[in-house]
């Protein structure tokens, strides 16, 4: 297939990248590098520099395209608290425009990273796709409105739309890893200390009702995500729009996680204690037996590969 991949120059869209381009098709990125790395764009991938308002339009135009990959966003939570407008614009906004240049051309094929942060507090674990949706923070708002539009122009426009909700992604794959600036995720946080730059890792409130105290959350490795996009493209469906969960099933504590690197790493990587971050949910875990039952995906790498890998990454890019 002829693919257009927005966000294909970050962290999760570049691994995506590689997967589609291994399997023979056709990939143009479309990224502003407003946090993404040209380099990170792998060979065989053709690389165009706007954002989605500026370059869709002209990309789509000649109709060649089968169908679009989505992973263009702003993504930081704590940065939505204080910038809302700026995330309504950037993933809204922007995402409106994409949609439209589509609709324009004829391309209605769509696979989205939407979030875990569109279900909020959960009320229950592990979380369903059927369960309620009430993002406590203006970045799972902006992605729950995303998929709302996707539905909506599934049954009015034809699309075939697939909303693949990411748990908390990590790990690296094919050379292709995090390179955020600044660094907002756990794993990549804690083995920034072996690396030498910090001395210790912020631990975000230990009083939170889970058994040692600390958030638990569901990591997923970037390849068997990378995995679910391709099986996600084969299923968009003319005027359907689907939604699944990515997740492993199960639940890692952030002192669990700090435990795995120190494992990892062979560094007593210190912590420091800090008061709980604005908008963390206590227990954050997928059901992914939906994905399961109708794709016949699921996690394959468990947390120890996920650290290995994002620590061998680290290594080779320091
Ligand atoms: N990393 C996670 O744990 C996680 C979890 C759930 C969902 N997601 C979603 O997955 C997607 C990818 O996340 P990531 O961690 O790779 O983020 P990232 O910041 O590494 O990648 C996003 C890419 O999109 C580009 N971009 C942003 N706004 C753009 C615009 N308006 N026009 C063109 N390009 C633009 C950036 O330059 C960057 O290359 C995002 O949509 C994010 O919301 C990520
Ligand atoms: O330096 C750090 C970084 C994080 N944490 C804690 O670690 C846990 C995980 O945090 P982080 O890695 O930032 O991920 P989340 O905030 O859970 O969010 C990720 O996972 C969500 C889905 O679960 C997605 O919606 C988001 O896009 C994605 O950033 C949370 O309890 C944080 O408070 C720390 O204690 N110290």
């Amino acid at each position: 297939m002829k693919l257009l991949v927005t966000g294909g120059a970050g962290y999760v869209g570049s691994v995506v990248v590689s997967h589609l381009v291994a399997a023979g098709h056709a990939v143009t990125v479309l990224d502003d590098l407003s946090t993404g790395h040209a380099d990170a764009v792998p060979a065989g991938a053709a690389l165009v520099v706007a954002t989605l308002r500026t370059g869709a339009a002209a990309l789509l135009a000649d109709g060649s395209f089968d169908a679009v990959l989505h992973f263009a966003a702003k993504s930081v939570t704590g940065e939505s608290v204080a910038r809302p407008g700026h995330y309504w614009d950037q993933n809204l906004g922007e995402s409106l425009a994409l949609f439209d240049a589509m609709r324009q051309s004829g391309v209605r094929r769509i696979v989205f990273s939407s979030t875990a942060a569109t279900y909020g507090d959960p009320e229950h674990t592990p979380i369903r796709e059927t369960d309620p949706t009430r993002p406590v923070s203006p970045y799972g708002a902006t992605k729950l409105a995303i998929d709302t539009v996707l539905a909506s122009y599934a049954e009015l426009h034809g699309f075939g739309a697939v909303s693949l909700r990411y748990f908390n992604v990590a790990g690296a794959h094919a050379g292709l890893g995090e390179r955020h600036e600044p660094e907002t995720h756990l794993i990549a946080n804690v083995l920034a200390v072996p690396m030498g730059r910090g001395g210790e890792v912020s631990l975000f409130g230990s009083d939170y009702p889970t058994p040692d105290g600390t958030c638990v959350r569901d990591y997923i490795h970037v390849a068997d995500l990378a995995a679910a996009h391709l099986l996600a493209l084969d299923a968009c469906e003319p005027g359907r729009h689907r939604i699944y969960n990515l997740g492993s099933g199960s639940g890692h504590s952030v002192k669990e996680v700090i435990d795995m690197c120190r494992q990892v790493t062979g560094h007593r990587i210190p912590v420091a204690l800090r008061p709980r971050r604005q908008g963390d949910p206590a227990v954050l875990v997928a059901s992914s037996e939906k994905i399961l039952r109708e794709l016949g995906w699921r996690a394959e790498r468990d947390l120890a590969a996920m650290v290995h890998d994002a620590w061998t990454y680290a290594r080779r890019t320091s």
